[in-house]
């Protein structure tokens, strides 16, 4: 028994997929009864670091989706279009797809598996998130029993790899940036990484099966790592922490009904938090819920081999199931129907990162104190820490504080006498 694989994209991760497909030997016996049966690219000329069976390479990708042999299509060709409109025309040809691609799963996620449950077939994403981490497949699984309240997660392994050298070997930003283009972790358009956009797009996927309902993308609040300095890398280590783009998705017992945040944005973490000790490429995701506490899934988030890794598991639950024919298996489908309610970042419980330039006059750290404290903001620490330019060099740390509350008392801070700018605000994890 064969069953027959389109492949849409030959790159880093399509690369990777066909070179574990074509050496099977010593895997998943499964994987014998899968086979490549046709390779979409953009350029049949380009020099590949693979051998595939003669004949299968093909730029027409449109009749791949449409092949009356194929059964499961993998959808690695990155962007929205168009892989949207591919994985839309297979599912109409009652075809299985597995896909690596977070960006068209968070914006058309709702039409995509709209189709699939209507087809009877399923789309699988373990590569989309979290790389080679399996955290998809335990999700909707093994943690089935749990009540899940807050997901963090080190979701971009291309932002994390960044802020690890900046913070390891006090390096620049651009050059760092460039080594993980080099080595095939980053988006092709790098800001997608660097603005934390592919993060977003990773946490409302998880967010959405953490907390059964969809997510609107543009409601993930987002910042990405653009603003963040060697100065506040060194101060934040002086403070006991290290900065870390996390993707947050909580639920917010106090705040009333079933609201969450969902959010994005470069954080001050604690040394000896769990998700401080993840460096490099290297992803995490940190699961709370109830009854099972915490629980971390920890790996390689990006790269050819992690991301075939997580393809090739999805082929593998697909090929168990094909012999039975068309059913809507619960544990591989998705049925959300209702978009989850999220609150506005005004609305949400945060610790505050801040440095401040002021005059070097008396009283200036009393008049900060009286302004936070007229905001109800509370102090963990206030503390000059030296001076530039002839500027005193103050960092604040707040304790937990609503979003909105520390933004009105910063605006007041900014328009205070003796106050030259407000060069960073950072979130701290609590
Ligand atoms: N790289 C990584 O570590 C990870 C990537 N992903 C996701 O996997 C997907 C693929 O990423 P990656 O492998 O890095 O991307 P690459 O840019 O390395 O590869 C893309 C492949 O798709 C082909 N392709 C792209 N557009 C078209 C088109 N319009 N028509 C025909 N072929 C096309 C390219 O053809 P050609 O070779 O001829 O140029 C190439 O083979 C993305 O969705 C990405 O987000 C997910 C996890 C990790
Ligand atoms: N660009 C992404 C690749 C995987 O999704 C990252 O850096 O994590
Ligand atoms: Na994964």
């Amino acid at each position: 028994m064969t069953y027959k694989i389109g492949l849409l994209g030959l790159g880093t991760v399509g690369g990777g997929v066909a070179q574990v497909l074509l050496d099977s030997e010593k895997r998943h016996p499964l994987l014998r009864w899968l086979s490549i049966a046709a390779v979409g690219v953009k350029d049949v000329s380009k020099p590949r670091p693979i051998t595939l069976p003669a004949g299968i390479l093909t730029t027409d990708l449109e009749a791949i989706v449409r092949h009356p042999d194929i059964d499961i299509v993998v959808e690695v060709l990155g962007g929205l279009e168009p892989a949207r409109s591919l994985i839309l025309t297979a599912i109409a040809q009652g075809k299985h797809i597995v896909t690596a691609n977070k960006a068209v799963i968070a914006r058309y996620g709702n039409e995509i598996f709209t189709a699939a449950n209507a087809a009877g077939v399923y789309v699988m994403l373990e590569a989309a998130v979290a790389g080679g981490i399996p955290v998809i497949q335990p999700m909707k699984q093994s943690l089935g029993g749990n009540r899940i309240h807050t997901l963090t997660g080190i979701l971009n392994g291309t932002t994390n790899y960044i802020l690890t050298r900046m913070q390891q070997e006090k390096g620049e930003f651009d050059s760092i940036l460039a080594d993980a283009q080099r080595l095939g972790y980053a988006e092709a358009d790098p800001s997608t990484d660097i603005d934390g956009l592919d993060a977003a797009d990773k946490i409302a996927i998880l967010a959405s099966l953490a907390f059964n309902g969809r997510i609107k993308l543009d409601q993930v609040h987002c910042e990405g790592i653009r603003g963040v300095t060697a100065v506040d890398i060194a101060y934040a280590e002086k403070l006991g922490f290290v900065i870390k783009l996390l993707a947050i998705a909580h639920r917010d017992a106090h705040r009333g009904s079933d609201s969450l945040d969902v959010r994005v944005h470069p954080t001050l973490v604690p040394l000896d938090h769990p998700l401080a000790g993840v460096n490099g490429v290297y992803n995490a995701v940190l699961l709370e819920g109830e009854p099972l506490g915490q629980v971390m899934f920890y790996g390689p988030g990006a790269g050819a081999g992690p991301t075939a890794s997580a393809v090739v598991a999805d082929l593998i639950n697909i090929a168990a199931l094909l012999p039975m024919g068309k059913v809507n298996h619960p544990l591989l489908t998705c049925s959300h129907r209702h978009y989850c309610t999220i609150a506005p970042i005004t609305q949400v419980m945060s610790r505050f990162y801040a440095r401040l330039l002021a005059q070097d006059h008396p009283g200036v750290l009393g008049k900060l104190g009286t302004c936070f404290g007229n905001h109800g903001v509370s102090l963990e620490s206030l503390v000059q820490i030296g001076v530039k330019e002839n500027l005193a060099e103050i960092v604040v740390v707040t304790h937990q504080v609503r979003e909105g509350e520390f933004r009105q008392a910063m605006k007041e801070i900014e328009h205070l006498h003796g106050v030259d700018h407000i060069p960073t605000v950072l979130r701290v994890l609590a």
